[in-house]
């Protein structure tokens, strides 16, 4: 009774507080719009007017979570938690909110009985619309550390229902998972956690936590690489406003501006093409086709000019080390002077030769003090203008060093048999050989290195409001920092195309190496990114699965086992209470059999969500018997979650490549129930 009416008083205190930050976020934004409205058409005020409206547009999507959660200090000091901070209306006195990414916000995540950080309390503030329908508080002093932080909130955060959105885990992130997102940002950080273990969500929150730290990040934009447009979907949920001003989202397919995938291709390919030995083929290909050194003759007003071979091989040495279109560039102004010294050259001879034909006569004119025969600075300027205008000039560069196209430089690498001799096999070649269109996506890293090596051959279009944009538009952008999801399928090829755009290696890559699935050959975090970072790089884990029961994660041990994997599922924190069950049916009674299970869920799982996952080959069949419903691959399911699943045919995802790791994707979906329906091995 006593605790009853102690929580009553607790919701109470906690709304008054709510209505305050919500009239003062009302304020803000009032006086952000008139800022805004008042600022004069002027190109300085457009920087200012783009600021107000970022600010504007994240304090308004922070309504909702205003204030999730309030940290008590031993010495009587209160704080409130919230999506954004808000300031107090006294500018002297603390902020009203503090933003949960504030260095004061930290011990509302890490603080825990065993090592309270000088805090006696936490608070977790449950709001609905704008009403505190609850609070979950945790005395911070005396009993056990279980690892998890605010365990009540989490639970309950964690047995609700899905919706297919992501749900904001920013009230209940764990220690482990705060440690990650908060962690130096000056090298990369390969963060590897089984399912579950938040890293979808520590990867978005990370972002949202340099943008608000580290100015020069948010200055020059965060690429955000998902594997999917879904993982893309979830960043407009979580971080809608800096989604649009700041983060560039992308999956390795879409990152080449202007280049889209339209083929797809076999693992064999994939696998061949994500090679990070293609690296350093493609800068020899693209340097074998710089140009020999030859006599350079050109016609210019009626008269025939020449640049030796030595001459043009000494110009071409000293470019040789930039980009393909760089060097021409650079090239071409410098052939340019040397020509106009030619031609200067040449005018001067030949008026000294007039002039020595004409001595006597010149003498008598001039009173014997001779003649100049140079030319003037204006006549030699005018010559310079002239050759640096000079279709012909240019016609004579472009013919013995042409511009080229990425696209076509990379089909006639890929067609060479000759040149990849040195770095495939017979049988390989004839696998990336390509035909005249369309690129398939392991075409596309290769395409990005190509491109990078020969260079732009002209400016891109700078423009676009906000840094994302012109950020988005540029091949050669360098971000601030990269975030990357599901890092374990990349590529080598994707890594170096990765490491292009962030040459300050500030990279947070998280994935799990038991869920790979792609075509190369990795196992290990060692083995996937040594070949870009060496061993210059720190490593984090995530260990606590929080979507998948305890009930499921049991299950998978062996699953994990089998896919070769050295390491142990994640421990899972709750249970939901309810037995993964299984059946076996014949195949012409699949789809009835999946009817009946699906409908089971949804009655007993009324409100959520339920996904079907299933071997490539029953797709097509399920899909037709369970309409409206998501009936996936593993590979397509990878990432999502529903409260129950159903997992079809276990035995052949396992027998799909990379199997067990799909396998092991397709049990650790449901955060309620799994169920799965076998069929006779031999169909
Ligand atoms: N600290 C947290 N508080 C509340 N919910 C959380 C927390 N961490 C993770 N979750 C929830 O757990 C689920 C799994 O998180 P997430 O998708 O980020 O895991 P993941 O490691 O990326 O999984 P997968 O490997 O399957 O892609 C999500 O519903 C997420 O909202």
């Amino acid at each position: 009774m006593v605790q009853e009416s102690q929580h009553a008083a607790a919701v109470l205190e906690e709304q008054a507080f709510l209505d305050q930050a919500l009239a003062r976020h009302s304020q803000l934004l009032a006086h952000l719009e008139s800022e805004a409205s008042a600022l004069p058409t002027s190109v300085e005020a457009q920087a200012r007017g783009a600021l107000l409206r970022r600010r504007h547009r994240e304090l308004d999507q922070a309504r909702k979570g205003l204030v999730f959660g309030r940290i008590d200090a031993l010495d009587g000091t209160v704080r409130r938690i919230g999506r954004v901070g808000v300031s107090n209306q006294d500018e002297h006195a603390d902020p009203l909110v503090l933003d949960w990414r504030a260095a004061a916000a930290r011990p509302f995540y890490t603080a825990t009985p065993l090592q309270p950080e000088g805090q006696s309390r936490r608070r977790h503030v449950l709001v609905e619309a704008a009403t505190v329908t609850g609070v979950n508080d945790e005395p911070l002093s005396g009993g056990t550390d279980n690892g998890l932080v605010g365990e009540g909130a989490l639970l309950s955060a964690l047995g609700q229902r899905r919706t297919g959105q992501m749900s904001a885990a920013i009230a209940t992130l764990q220690r482990e998972q705060d440690d990650i997102i908060r962690a130096e940002a000056d090298g990369p950080l390969i963060v590897q956690g089984g399912p579950g273990t938040g890293k979808t969500v520590v990867a978005l929150h990370r972002v949202a936590y340099l943008l608000f730290t580290h100015e020069q990040i948010a200055d020059q934009a965060v690429l955000v690489l998902g594997p999917s447009h879904r993982f893309l979907d979830y960043i407009a949920q979580v971080l809608p406003a800096l989604g649009e001003t700041a983060v560039v989202s992308a999956t390795c397919d879409t990152l080449l501006p202007g280049v889209r995938v339209t083929r797809s291709e076999s693992r064999e390919q994939a696998e061949i093409k994500g090679r990070e030995q293609w690296q350093p083929a493609i800068e020899a290909y693209v340097a074998s086709l710089l140009p020999a050194p030859e006599d350079l003759k050109v016609r210019w007003e009626g008269e025939q000019h020449e640049v030796s071979a030595a001459r043009v091989h000494q110009l071409l040495t000293a470019v040789r080390q930039r980009p393909y279109h760089q060097a021409r560039q650079v090239f071409s102004g410098q052939f340019r002077e040397v020509l106009t010294d030619i031609i200067v050259q040449a005018r001067e001879t030949l008026l000294d030769e007039v002039d020595e034909g004409y001595e006597d006569i010149l003498a008598r004119f001039t009173d014997g003090a001779g003649t100049e025969s140079a030319l003037t600075e204006d006549e030699v300027d005018e010559i310079r203008e002239s050759v640096a205008a000079s279709a012909e000039v240019t016609a004579v560069i472009q013919a013995w060093w042409p511009t080229l196209e990425p696209g076509l430089v990379l089909r006639n690498l890929l067609n060479s048999k000759e040149f990849l001799k040195g770095h495939l096999t017979g049988d390989e070649t004839a696998l990336v050989g390509c035909g005249p269109s369309g690129w398939a996506s392991s075409d596309i890293p290769l395409l990005d290195a190509v491109a990078h090596e020969l260079g732009d051959a002209a400016a891109p279009e700078p423009g676009g409001e906000f840094i994302a944009d012109r950020a988005r538009r540029q091949r050669n952008w360098v971000y601030g920092h990269v975030v990357i999801d599901e890092a374990q399928e990349l590529s080598g090829m994707q890594w170096q195309m990765v490491l292009r755009r962030c040459p300050s290696r500030s990279i947070t890559a998280v994935g799990d190496i038991d869920q790979t699935e792609a075509a190369h050959r990795r196992t290990s975090w060692a083995q996937a990114v040594g070949g870009v970072f060496g061993e210059r790089w720190n490593a984090a884990e995530l260990t606590i699965c929080y979507r998948t029961p305890i009930e499921v994660m049991d299950l998978t041990g062996p699953v994990l086992q089998k896919a070769g994997s050295l390491n142990s599922p994640p421990r899972a924190v709750r249970s939901s209470g309810f037995a993964p069950w299984e059946s076996s049916v014949r195949p012409e009674e699949l789809a009835a059999a999946a009817q009946e299970a699906v409908q089971a869920m949804q009655q007993r799982w009324n409100g959520g969500t339920v996904g079907v996952v299933a071997p490539h080959a029953r797709i097509a069949e399920l899909a037709a018997a369970l309409p409206g419903l998501p009936v996936l691959t593993s590979s397509e399911a990878k990432g999502l979650e529903w409260d129950a699943a159903l997992v079809v045919d276990p035995h052949a995802i396992a027998a799909e490549p990379r199997g067990w790791n799909r396998l092991y994707v397709a049990l650790t979906r449901c955060t309620q129930e799994l169920a799965q329906i076998h069929l006779p091995a031999d169909v």
